[in-house]
């Protein structure tokens, strides 16, 4: 039994503008390849521009697994390839050297893009390095940037000649990585924003529509909405819905053909509609793509059951008027799995409820197509949430906190908004992260426990999902002592102060936590540069000091300083660069020859490594795996 919505003015555009992606096998794509250019098509030189594009698209779509260092190289070398003859005053022609060049290129691509106008390039960082960077979230929206720019410059959108900046700044980026210099730590880098990295806690304060080619994101309403910016007939751009279960609801027919459901809502694990029978691990309403759910279902043992781990937390409320919170009932420590839980439902965070009219895209503001959408995403949920429940579910969703009373969104979408988390399926063959044409880490989830952390721009816990297993996982950052209220975060760690308040002013409160309270220029910008700075001095631990016969400890002075202002700013996180630490000082001490700090470092190492692995491991139920004794990429095959 599905649902599917009845006909949609627009609705067409939204399936042309979902690529089908054609099944190829990952590894014909990727084995034997080394280099760049092993995975050029053979007459690569010869194509034209737009033949060269048309590669690229079969490329993207051809689905490579994200977190896969191969699929970063596949995408860089194309990226630089197909510019290098088109780009006016370009003298190097020259194929990036890393991924990363790539990735940094992409970013700069992505701005000029959006902003339409040239942006002076002031990053100075080099050599930041992939191997522990290359998840699917940086990468498959890089990878969407890149697709983008390309279908831009093939239908004639934008000119080649808007890219010089990019090659500008490779050159600034070359001259720099054979320029060492001593690091201060105070250079300035800027670390651009990276898409659906799925580690924040999102607000579904945006989505998207399609207009032709170009996607545009509107900014859902929050607060108080006033009376004027909503238009007095919003009812007339409400296409009729038709909800309920597919035997219910008239087929469309096209060419004699039955056109199938864009959107179905069904469960999983499998359960009937009735309240009879319910799976003990629990189960997830999911509105996903007809075909997804079948791809999914054909694999014979998914779901696979819940791992089990001890109970260490329990929900209760806070003393501080924030609600419910999540509080430890014994001491937990960095690295150990908190949580495990199938969430109530996990839904697209685009306007897959039909795309809009032409009449509502010329005649509203992008404010009153923002409060059309959440017009007409809450009969959706509410069908979820009434028809797909049973009622203990329905009370204990109904009871979750809603930040959204003003601005219009109905009360089950108010909560979504509310408790919705930004989720990524990271699967190595072609997962559902790109289903309706969105980005990696589109799907959102609302779970039952999860759902009622409470916000700190110091977390201590992180989340992923895993689409094995159909699960959030929630993982300690930091030791965390037994009574202690547990906090994850609603917003990226590399935020500004000003950019946090910005992001959590949907859930309604200004956050109160040691970082917002003590946060200085010198703490916002250490956020926006741990990144880069950490990767910089680790590829000048590995490339350069080895060479250096001079070198003394010195050069670990402003290295220990920032490594204990990110502790202090709670920034000791993957994520935030923290633990590229151990292994400069590993090698700084190995080369210097002080053995004593070199067995401390390799210990810190050894703990970081296992640390980390479980991490990975648990939060997307993936199987590291070792490359050239490297970690390099993770799988869930
Ligand atoms: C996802 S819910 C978290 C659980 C919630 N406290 C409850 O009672 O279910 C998000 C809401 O919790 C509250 N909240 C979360 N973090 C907060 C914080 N640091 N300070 C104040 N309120 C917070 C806000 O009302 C926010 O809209």
């Amino acid at each position: 039994m599905e649902i599917t919505p009845g006909p949609q003015p627009g609705s067409s555009k939204l399936s042309a503008s979902s690529p089908t992606a054609p099944t190829v096998d990952d590894d014909s794509i990727v084995k034997g390849k080394e280099t760049f250019e092993d995975f050029l098509p053979k007459d690569w030189e010869t194509l034209s521009i737009s033949e060269r594009i048309r590669s690229v698209t079969e490329l993207y779509n051809a689905d490579i697994p994200e977190g896969n260092v191969k699929h970063a190289a596949l995408f860089g070398s194309i990226a630089s390839v197909l510019f290098r003859n088109s780009v006016p005053g370009s003298k190097t022609g020259k194929p990036l050297e890393s991924p990363h060049d790539f990735g940094i290129m992409l970013q700069e691509w992505k701005k000029c893009v959006d902003n339409g106008k040239e942006e002076v390039i002031k990053i100075v960082t080099t050599g930041i390095g992939y191997e522990d960077d290359n998840n699917g979230g940086i990468f498959g929206g890089m990878a969407v940037a890149m697709y983008r720019l390309a279908s831009q410059l093939a239908a004639g959108e934008l000119s080649a000649s808007s890219l010089p900046t990019t090659m500008v700044f490779l050159e600034e980026v070359r001259r720099s990585t054979g320029n060492q210099k001593d690091d201060s730590g105070e250079e300035e880098a800027e670390t651009a924003e990276v898409d659906g990295k799925g580690k924040a806690k999102e607000n579904v304060a945006q989505s998207s529509r399609d207009t032709q080619d170009e996607e545009k994101l509107i900014q859902l309403p929050f607060g108080n909405v006033k009376q004027e910016e909503l238009p007095d007939d919003i009812e007339k751009y409400l296409a009729p819905l038709e909800i309920g279960p597919v035997d219910k609801v008239p087929l469309q027919v096209e060419n004699g053909k039955v056109v199938e459901p864009e959107v179905i809502v069904t469960y999983v694990p499998p359960c009937p509609l009735d309240e009879s029978e319910r799976h003990p691990d629990g189960h997830t309403i999911w509105m996903t793509k007809p075909a997804t759910k079948a791809k999914y279902y054909s694999n014979q043992d998914w779901p696979k059951p819940l791992p089990k781990i001890p109970c260490k937390i329990v929900v209760r409320p806070t003393d501080d008027g924030t609600g419910m919170g999540v509080f430890a009932t014994r001491d937990i420590k960095r690295f150990e799995p908190v949580l495990v839980e199938r969430p109530y439902i996990v839904y697209p965070r685009r306007d897959v409820v039909g795309a809009f009219s032409k009449k509502a895209l010329q005649e509203l503001s992008e404010k009153q197509l923002g409060q059309l959408m959440v017009k007409k995403s809450e009969p959706f949920f509410r069908y979820m949430v009434d028809q797909r429940m049973t009622s203990e579910e329905r009370r204990e969703f109904m009871s979750l906190a809603n930040s959204h009373t003003h601005d219009g969104s109905g009360p089950v979408f108010g909560i979504v908004r509310t408790n919705g988390f930004g989720i990524e399926f990271r699967e190595r063959l072609p997962g559902a992260d790109r289903d309706f044409g969105m980005k990696m880490g589109g799907y959102g989830a609302v779970t039952k426990i999860g759902s009622r952390f409470n916000h700190s721009c110091i977390p201590d816990v992180g989340h992923g999902f895993d689409a094995s297993t159909f699960t959030m996982r929630f993982i300690a950052l930091r030791d965390i002592k037994k009574g202690s209220q547990i906090f994850t975060s609603y917003a990226s760690f590399n935020a500004t102060k000003a950019e946090r308040q910005k992001a959590l002013a949907p859930y309604g409160f200004e956050c109160t936590c040691r970082a917002c309270v003590n946060a200085t220029p010198q703490s916002d910008k250490l956020r926006k540069v741990s990144v880069a700075l950490t990767q910089r001095w680790r590829s000048q631990a590995i490339n350069v000091w080895p060479k250096d016969p001079n070198l003394t400890e010195k050069v670990l002075i402003p290295i220990l300083e920032t490594k204990r202002r990110m502790e202090e700013e709670g920034l000791d996180t993957k994520d935030a660069g923290y633990f590229t630490f151990p292994e400069i000082l590993f090698r700084v001490y190995e080369k210097v020859g002080n053995i004593a700090k070199l067995k401390e470092a390799k210990d810190e190492l050894m703990r970081a490594a296992k640390g980390l692995i479980q991490e990975e491991e648990w939060t997307t139920g993936a199987k590291i795996k070792f490359e050239r004794g490297k970690l390099t990429g993770a799988s869930n095959n």
